[in-house]
């Protein structure tokens, strides 16, 4: 472990300097585009301004004889729009650490796209080893090629060994932006018995004893995601970090992803992916949060202005915990307006 002096000296000579604070950012949705795909790669620009977060995906779903091209068209197509200048963060997802394509991958982008790239996901990361050998591996990179500012790492949640060290991972370096959870691989990983892509499985339930008048028994499906959700938001949120839903597989069943992701933004997510375009205005909704919700929050905010005491408002008994709570809302809301002009008014923000 590196001491507390040591945590946020650059590791290169001539890397930026790491930094102490995730930039402000509202990432409601990240939105994955396959870039080898010409015609999905023209539609970028039309995108990019409805999203929060746009995503080079280089890793699974792009067949093996496309990596490169995937790669040489994130490239292009980071340095066709200006995605800074609207806004948007640009991310790219990497092959993982012992695939054949990671070196190429990571040296190529960190050449070719630079100061323009905010954020690189890290898919399949096991421990603080994995943020370890990325952290160097960058700083070199940024060192060579003159980047002034550091590209943030975010790592995917997909292993059964990843979850077992997931708090190391959320602590191993300055660059750790946040951690998605990707249940696909980590179903596969856990000899889970399931070809879902997220959401619930209608066989994972509660069942009632057999009723006397042997009548049909109650049963509620329960969240098969549940304990690695809990798990990954208090060891994002514990190391200042941000979480997130990942993928989604159901494009055919909107309601079902719009459930999945209002069960991360309660549990402290701060957005989910995108894979579809539909998805988009799903992830938008469900992270943004309701103005009635802000408009609670913020009267409570007014009942306490120094954020101590007690107060009843409707009913409900508000203290210093609540004026947290609300804090959160409000703030998350205010970060939304400054870059929403409908949702600034709707929140009074
Ligand atoms: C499971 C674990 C993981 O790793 S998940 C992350 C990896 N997977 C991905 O990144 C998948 C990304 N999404 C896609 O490739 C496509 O959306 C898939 C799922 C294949 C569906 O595509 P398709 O059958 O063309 O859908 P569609 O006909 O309904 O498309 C309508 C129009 O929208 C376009 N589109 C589709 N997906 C995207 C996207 N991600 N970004 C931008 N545009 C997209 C389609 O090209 C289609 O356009 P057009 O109307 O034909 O001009
Ligand atoms: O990469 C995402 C997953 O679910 O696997
Ligand atoms: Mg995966």
């Amino acid at each position: 472990m590196k001491t507390a002096r040591g945590f946020f000296k650059p590791l290169a000579i001539g890397a930026p300097a790491p930094l102490r604070d995730l930039p402000v950012r509202v990432e409601r949705m990240i939105h994955f585009v396959p870039p080898h795909l010409d015609k999905v790669r023209a539609k970028v620009p039309e995108i990019a301004p409805t999203v929060d977060v746009i995503l080079g995906n280089l890793e699974d779903a792009i067949p093996a004889d496309a990596k490169d091209a995937a790669r040489a068209g994130f490239i292009e197509m980071a340095n066709a729009t200006d995605f800074a200048g609207l806004g948007v963060g640009l991310w790219t997802r990497i092959n993982c650490l012992n695939s054949p394509w990671h070196f190429d991958d990571v040296t190529q982008i960190v050449e070719g796209v630079g100061d323009r790239l905010d954020v690189m996901m890290v898919p399949k990361v096991e421990g603080p080893w994995d943020i370890h050998y990325m952290d160097q591996f960058l700083a070199v990179l940024e060192a060579r090629h003159g980047l002034k500012k550091p590209i943030q790492l975010h790592a995917i949640l997909e292993t059964a060994e990843g979850v077992m060290n997931v708090e190391a991972i959320a602590g191993a370096s300055p660059r750790m932006q946040g951690i998605s959870l990707g249940p696909a691989d980590l179903a596969a990983s856990r000899q889970m018995k399931t070809t879902r892509v997220g959401g619930g499985h209608p066989f994972y339930k509660v069942i009632e004893d057999p009723r006397a008048d042997g009548g049909p028994r109650v049963a509620a499906q329960q969240d098969i995601w549940h304990y690695t959700f809990a798990k990954m938001v208090d060891a994002c949120a514990a190391h200042g970090i941000k979480p997130f839903y990942g993928p989604f597989g159901a494009i055919d069943d909107p309601e079902a992803c719009e459930q999945q992701f209002r069960n991360a933004f309660l549990l402290g997510c701060a957005g989910a992916w995108s894979l579809h375009p539909s998805q988009i205005a799903i992830a938008k909704k469900v992270f943004s949060p309701d103005p009635a919700e802000i408009a609670f929050a913020k009267r409570i905010l007014e009942a306490m202005p120094d954020g101590t005491g007690v107060a009843m408002l409707d009913g409900k008994m508000q203290d210093d915990a609540t004026w947290k709570q609300a804090k959160v809302l409000v703030d998350c809301g205010r970060q939304i307006a400054a870059r929403d002009p409908d949702l600034a008014a709707a929140y009074g923000l």
